[in-house]
């Protein structure tokens, strides 16, 4: 039989080494040897990676078909078993009719209505550390990406379980830290096998997750024997008071400890980098903090604290916030397993064959095809007439489609907070000349921590004892 149909167009593949493929190119430098294949190629490139078949998609047109348009197509990739270790089968995990169900569960409890009862706490979490800082000694340089990760805890703790926590916040806090560093390890271990081994990094992991679920399970349970009428206007309070529409259920412990984990984990270390690199950038860029500084004396005045009102007004501290998530994606990689074969344009990704699909937000936002600067600081590439000119996926900071963030508000929220009572304050000064390098494992990092020089402002700001 004669067809019209065109054979699909053969995906350029790269060589790399037998057996290995290009895995040492990329576990050695992540972003070097994505950013050479987006030298080279326009839309699709395949690479070995691991054993395994890799595609990496180069426009936003092919990012929205995975995430939106045929994203029943797709399952999270095997890069997020890291995760699974310790997070279960929490939303950003679990997929099909579990996921939705969990999803349409927990979505109320992030809806903006809800998120401005948080204000008060994200805050309050602020202004402790602005008078800590107060009364510091900051004559030398302060590293500033602990202070942010150390903060960043405390509101996601605080926005889970009001206050339920203060006293177990140190040992929650120690313990996340050792199992974020153990996921880093686990994300460049090519035997996964040996995750189950009694190693002294597995033994110290193992213990920090059980200290980290007891605690949970104990917050729980102790509300479970409150009164009903005793209400918190905590995430947690809200993922308890939630029922399924169609089944009327409510979520198990064992599923709101898999939540609580993954909003602990998903809702800190993202917002913390996002924060240190937005600080980065305006130390080495005093006009744009000079006209962020006019916006927020004249929304919020001298003193005033952020209400949920006045938040709407900090349109250039939104634009501020957006452009370094531009620069540096917190999630400036993720990764998806097609079930079946699927065609993109000409060519066409088949299964078997192919595994993992690569959208990178860290490419897609540097790409001079969609952005007037693209290495460049510039705010104004979110002014709404600039948004209108571009494809919607160009800029993926928080994914897409029905898996987008769910914590994309709250992460908003908490940063032009964060932001603005710090910025009014401080002044923010880099140590050296020195370009501070992104480091890329699951959220991109300050490489060697953020080090700046923090100083008071005269005359400026709260007054904190
Ligand atoms: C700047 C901060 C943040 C960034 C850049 C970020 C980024 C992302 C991205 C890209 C995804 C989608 C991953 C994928 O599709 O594979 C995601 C999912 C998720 N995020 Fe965030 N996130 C941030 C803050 C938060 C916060 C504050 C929370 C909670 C309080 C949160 C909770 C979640 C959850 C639960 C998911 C899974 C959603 C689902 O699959 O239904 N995130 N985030």
């Amino acid at each position: 039989m004669v067809t019209d149909e065109k054979p699909p167009k053969p995906i350029p593949k790269l060589k790399g080494v037998p057996f290995v493929g290009s895995t040492f190119d990329f576990a050695r430098d992540p972003l070097g040897f994505l950013t050479g294949l987006q030298r080279q190629y326009d839309r699709l490139v395949q690479f070995k990676a691991v054993g395994r078949l890799i595609t990496l998609t180069l426009t936003p047109e092919d990012a929205k078909h995975i995430l939106q348009e045929n994203n029943k197509n797709y399952v999270k990739s095997a890069a997020y078993d890291v995760l699974k270790m310790f997070l279960g089968n929490g939303l950003l995990n679990s997929e099909g009719d579990f996921w939705r169900r969990q999803r349409r569960l927990a979505q109320p409890a992030f809806h903006k209505q809800r998120l401005a009862l948080l204000v008060d706490g994200m805050n309050h979490e602020t202004t402790g550390l602005i008078s800590q800082w107060k009364n510091r000694d900051l004559t030398g340089p302060l590293l500033v990406s602990e202070e942010m990760m150390h903060l960043a805890l405390a509101v996601v703790t605080r926005s889970l379980f009001s206050s339920d926590v203060k006293n177990h916040l140190e040992n929650v806090s120690e313990s996340i830290t050792i199992i974020i560093q153990t996921a880093y390890k686990e994300l460049f271990n090519f035997f996964p096998f040996t995750r189950n081994w009694p190693t002294p990094r597995t033994v110290r992991y193992r213990r920090a997750v059980r200290k980290t679920e007891a605690i949970i399970y104990e917050i729980i349970e102790s509300r479970r024997r409150q009164p009903a009428e005793i209400r918190h206007d905590d995430l947690l309070g809200m993922l308890m008071e939630t029922r399924d529409e169609e089944t009327g259920e409510q979520m198990t412990n064992q599923q709101l400890r898999d939540e609580v984990t993954t909003i602990f984990m998903a809702g800190h270390e993202t917002t913390a980098n996002a924060l240190s690199w937005t600080f980065y950038l305006l130390a080495t860029h005093p006009d744009i903090t000079e006209k962020l500084r006019e916006e927020i004396n004249r929304v919020l005045g001298p003193s005033n604290l952020p209400t949920i009102e006045t938040l709407r007004e900090l349109t250039y501290t939104t634009q501020v916030i957006q452009e370094t998530m531009r620069l540096y994606p917190p999630a400036w990689i993720f990764g998806r397993q097609p079930l079946h074969s699927d065609q993109f344009g000409d060519y066409r990704v088949e299964v078997p064959g192919a595994d993992g699909m690569l959208i990178c937000p860290y490419l897609l936002h540097r790409d001079p095809r969609y952005w007037e600067k693209p290495e460049a600081f510039h705010p104004e590439h979110f002014l709404p007439e600039q948004v209108k000119l571009r494809p919607t996926y160009a800029y993926l900071p928080f994914g897409g489609g029905p898996r987008l963030c769910i914590g994309n508000n709250f992460a908003m929220m908490e940063m032009q907070i964060v932001l603005t009572l710090l910025i009014r304050d401080f002044d923010f000064q880099p140590v050296d000349q020195k370009i501070v390098e992104p480091e890329p494992g699951i959220t991109l990092r300050p490489k060697g921590g953020l080090q700046l020089r923090v100083q008071p402002r005269p005359n400026a700001g709260l007054r904190v004892s």
